[in-house]
């Protein structure tokens, strides 16, 4: 029995008529790792963590969960915890009254955290005897994400997490997760903003039309992608403009400067190993460089040339 994954998925396969949500899709997940899942709409995201929560099964491929096969007759362990399309709440009842009839409804079977606990985890000690039917959509996912907690989950799937919340609010669910990470809980966590995952995530997959187009650690992502587009802003942005034009592998992206009218702005598109030697030069030759930073972050990038490419493929 494989101990260290919580997931280990080998070329799953799950259809809908004609449709192929998924197609031949592997997925490693350790215990205490916080995965992300993007893709496009459509990509196969939900299906497949529908498939980790025992909501549905799939039409082929192998499947096992915190060590244990699931077979057709799947039924969610115990200790997987999460929810996609958002949480199910009753809306008439409060959000404390909600986490006790979860408890209720899962009866002996599960070690329970304690609900005042919870709430307090996901920062809604203030409203906890409030009706769900007036909970904000961000209030609404942190209850959700409070019921799964309460299960004292060893792996817990959550489809876009973040939708609704403001960033306070995310940050606090961030920490919530983390620590739950590194507890030894897995994490799979599906999202459209590249700027979650990263903030969150050590490994990510990314699904475009229900197949795997990248799956391992962020910085083999990074690492992979191409020529990305860097805003530079110096001290001398004329000298920095003439080196970078001097320096092989390094282009100026005049189109992008314009559209952002900023004169001490300039954007070069290079590989890493480029920019270090335009870096190199700006220092040697006496400029300070104030600000060097991807225009859109490596994992965005990569995700719109690898989507792009599948997509062209297709
Ligand atoms: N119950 C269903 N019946 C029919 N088709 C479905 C069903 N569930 C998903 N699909 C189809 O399977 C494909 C994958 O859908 P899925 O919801 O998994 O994608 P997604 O990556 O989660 O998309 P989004 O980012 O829009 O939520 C889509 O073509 C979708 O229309």
């Amino acid at each position: 029995m494989d101990t260290r994954h919580a997931v280990r998925a080998r070329g799953i396969s799950k259809g809908f008529g004609d449709v192929v949500a998924l197609d031949g899709v592997d997925l490693d997940v350790t215990q205490g790792q916080i995965h992300g899942l993007v893709g496009p709409n459509g990509a196969g995201k939900t299906t497949l963590l529908g498939l980790l929560l025992g909501l549905a099964v799939a039409d082929g491929g192998s499947l096992e969960i915190l060590g244990a096969p699931v077979g057709r007759e799947f039924a969610a362990p115990d200790a997987v915890a999460g929810f996609v399309d958002g949480p199910g709440l009753y809306p008439s009842l409060t959000a404390r009254q909600n986490l006790a009839a979860l408890a209720r409804l899962r009866g002996g079977r599960q070690r329970t955290a304690d609900i005042d606990d919870v709430l307090d985890e996901v920062g809604l000690t203030a409203v906890a005897d409030e009706r769900a039917r007036g909970f904000s959509l961000g209030m609404r996912q942190r209850l959700g994400l409070a019921a799964a907690l309460l299960t004292r989950p060893r792996l817990l799937v959550l489809d876009e997490p973040a939708n609704g919340l403001d960033p306070a609010g995310k940050r606090h669910v961030h920490g919530v997760l983390d620590r739950l990470a590194a507890d030894g809980t897995a994490v799979v966590v599906s999202s459209h903003r590249m700027d979650d995952l990263e903030a969150l995530c050590s490994e990510v997959t990314l699904l475009a039309t229900g197949r795997v187009v990248f799956s391992g650690p962020l910085g083999k992502l990074a690492t992979d992608s191409r020529a990305l587009d860097y805003r530079l802003r110096t001290s001398d942005p004329e000298a920095a403009r003439r080196l970078a034009d001097g320096t092989d592998g390094v282009r100026i992206v005049d189109a992008e400067a314009a559209v952002r009218q900023d004169a001490g702005l300039v954007v070069v598109r290079a590989r890493v190993p480029a920019l270090d030697e335009l870096v190199a030069r700006l220092v040697t030759s006496g400029i300070a460089v104030r600000e060097l930073a991807p225009v859109v972050s490596p994992l965005e990038a990569a995700f719109l040339e690898l989507t792009a490419s599948r997509e062209a493929d297709g």
